[in-house]
């Protein structure tokens, strides 16, 4: 035998994160399985050293082996049962000779299913039916609690479809936001199992999203144990490591760091650059070895295993995994077994030991046998072929050839799915996360804009409702100012006692109207009278009496005249009036309506003993023209002819004759 024949290397994988049946995760169960065994779950031993023994046994009732990332057979798995509580509980389970008893309460019941689930599973089964029998009196949580239950046996039983079916269903209508959760997480493990990948990383994001809501600190470990795996999966290294960093901060009370540490030492190595005696590595798998976690310990040996090979010392190699090897052949993991094996026949092989290299790779083969597509199967083919070819035998070595390089690429083909579909994803997920932050941004503006639009509007009614008031405030000052201004004009225009204008404002309103008339040549006549011996009135009848006299006179005065007649009281008892349009042929007749309206009054009933009687002269703009003074100086002329001729009566003014021109009948005094 001579040199190897050239071996062209793999770039070894760890199969916890690349076996077909998933991250890593299968051997977190089975790790479980030995905490469970160790605290006596499920089993009427409680003698600790039988535990180690028969947890390191394959589990003759798995029906399958492959990844549980999603926690289950975990003790942590129950979210409400500290560690005491499930080593009591499984002593409380060994006090009962049957699963199918009935007097067990249903949260005690579901808490030991919880601890069942992987560790007995058959138990777990029984506990499912017992719940399934006292349905009636679940409370709504506990009946989504044990649907859960359900579908994780249906995907634990190899019926996956029908477990995502039944997990989905849970995501969608679960009350319970932990239910939920840990169906996402069952879910998002049977993807990853079942190479959906897409939907595995989708899954992921959405557990990424709901995990602030939770508060299990188990289901949250869980959740992100699995999210580390799927980011190493894909290639995302640095994620993987910030998932660890989220393990380490979320590790629940009782749990161990070995499962965060193997998956930040496993990211590390996957991202390059370290050597076989990184310091991080050995004391990671001298932590796991401390908390009993011997798989996980060994899962990161073959990683040190593939660095010493990769730096050609195969010799190193060979050491390492041969010391650890019946360690793992006794912890029963197939797929880590056959990871071992290829790594050693590979290590062999580089080290010329041809027959040992062949006798390890058929090993790894049988062990590897059940898991269809993996890295180790590959390595295996590939050193079987290398030891046909250098024995020289042409026929077996192609033969090793053909399945070396139909192993390896189906293998290479699932790893580029697996990072091809995070990728599509990823960027989908980015776009649709940068859709949503931009739509958010956008409401935020909006909300903000509609806030100062409410803001403004609030301002500006408020402005409106001030300037109003304001308005209102100047309207009622200017309204009353001006009802003021029209009170005083009032005051100032018109006599206090018989409310008819005053001697001023009677002036000033003749003169205007003379004035119009003048412009028109309409004719004008001025009445000027005088009460009749008024002060015999007074001092008759005194002041209140006199006052009402004036009153009266006033008003039936009023009552003779039109509405463009201009009547004033010009002093004591002397009144004025000017009647436009009024011409002297006719206005003796309306003088001495005049005169008799006033006379009238003294038949009144509050005047009956008072003889009230006028003297009217008249003047004319015919003859006085239509100056005003004229008029009155001509009518005071006319008006004390009718005194000196004996009153009450009409005289009227004219300037041809010197002897008054009476009219109507002269009244005599009574
Ligand atoms: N009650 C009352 N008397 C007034 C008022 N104004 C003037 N008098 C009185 O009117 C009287 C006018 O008297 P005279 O001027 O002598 O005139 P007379 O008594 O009417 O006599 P003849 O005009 O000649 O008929 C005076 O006694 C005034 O005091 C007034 O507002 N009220």
């Amino acid at each position: 035998m001579g040199q190897p024949a050239p071996v062209r290397p793999l770039a070894i994988r760890n199969p916890l994160l690349h076996a077909r049946t998933g991250p890593g995760a299968a051997l977190w169960r089975i790790v479980e399985r030995r905490r469970a065994a160790r605290a006596g779950q499920g089993r009427c031993d409680m003698d600790p050293a039988n535990d180690s023994k028969r947890a390191l046994q394959p589990s003759a009732g798995r029906p399958r082996s492959r990844v549980d990332a999603a926690g289950r057979g975990s003790p942590a798995g129950h979210p409400r049962l500290p560690r005491p509580m499930w080593v009591l509980a499984a002593a409380l389970a060994c006090a009962t000779p049957t699963h199918a008893q009935t007097t067990v309460p249903a949260t005690e019941l579901i808490a030991r299913a919880e601890q069942q689930r992987t560790a007995d599973n058959a138990g777990f089964r029984a506990s499912l039916a017992q719940l399934d029998a006292s349905r009636q009196a679940l409370t709504e949580p506990q009946k989504w609690h044990l649907r859960y239950l359900h579908a994780w046996q249906q995907d634990f039983g190899g019926d996956i479809e029908g477990a995502q079916r039944n997990l989905r269903e849970i995501i969608a209508q679960a009350p319970d936001p932990l239910i939920r959760f840990r169906a996402r997480t069952t879910l998002l493990n049977t993807m990853a199992l079942t190479r959906h990948y897409e939907d595995a990383y989708r899954e992921l994001d959405l557990l990424m999203q709901e995990m602030p809501q939770v508060q299990d600190l188990a289901a949250r470990f869980q959740a992100l144990a699995e999210a580390a795996q799927l980011m190493t999966a894909a290639g995302q290294y640095d994620l993987s490591l910030r998932f660890v960093d989220q393990m380490l901060a979320n590790r629940p009370p009782g749990a161990g760091l070995c499962r965060a540490r193997f998956n930040a030492e496993h990211a590390r190595y996957r991202r390059g650059g370290l050597k076989s005696n990184d310091a991080g590595f050995a004391e990671a798998i001298g932590l796991c070895e401390a908390e009993g976690e011997t798989g996980f310990a060994n899962q990161l040996r073959c990683d040190i295993a593939e660095m010493l090979i990769s730096q050609h010392e195969a010799a190193a190699a060979i050491v390492l995994l041969r010391r650890h090897l019946p360690e793992v052949e006794r912890f029963g993991y197939k797929r880590q077994m056959a990871h071992f094996k290829a790594l050693l026949a590979q290590a062999l092989l580089a080290e010329g030991q041809w027959g040992a290299a062949r006798s390890s790779a058929l090993a790894a083969i049988d062990d590897g046998r059940g898991d269809g597509i993996s890295e180790p199967l590959a390595i295996a083919y590939q050193v079987l072929y290398a030891v046909a070819h250098r024995a020289g035998n042409d026929t077996e070595a192609l033969a090793w050839y053909q399945k070396y390089s139909e192993a390896e690429r189906a293998y290479l083909d699932d790893a580029s799915a697996q990072a091809q579909a995070y990728q599509r994803v990823h960027l989908r997920l980015a776009e649709r996360r940068r859709e949503a932050e931009a739509l958010g941004s956008r409401n935020r503006i909006l909300q903000l804009q509609q806030s100062l639009d409410r803001k403004a509007m609030q301002a500006s009614g408020l402005l409106i409702a001030l300037l109003l008031t304001l308005l209102a405030s100047v309207a009622f000052w200017v309204f009353r100012l001006k009802r003021s201004q029209r009170r005083f004009m009032r005051l100032a225009r018109h006599d206090g006692l018989t409310g008819i204008f005053n001697r001023q404002h009677f002036v000033e309103c003749a003169e205007e109207v003379l004035a119009a008339a003048s412009l028109r040549h309409e004719p004008a006549c001025l009445i000027l009278f005088d009460l009749d011996h008024f002060k015999q009135i007074n001092d008759a009848h005194g002041h209140l009496v006199g006052d009402r006299v004036l009153r009266r006179t006033a008003e039936v005065c009023r009552q003779q005249l039109r509405r463009n007649d201009i009547f004033g009281r010009l002093g004591g008892e002397e009144f004025g009036i000017l009647l436009p349009g009024c011409a002297v042929d006719t206005v003796m007749a309306r003088a001495e309506a005049i005169r008799a309206a006033i006379a009238s009054t003294s038949d009144e009933r509050d005047l009956r003993d008072v003889t009230v009687s006028a003297s009217l002269g008249i003047a004319g703009t015919r003859d006085a023209g239509y100056d005003l003074r004229q008029l009155m100086a001509d009518a005071d002329d006319a008006l004390y002819r009718a005194k000196h001729a004996g009153r009450n009566q009409v005289v009227i003014a004219s300037p041809f004759c010197d002897e008054p021109e009476s009219a109507g009948a002269v009244s005599p005094a009574r």
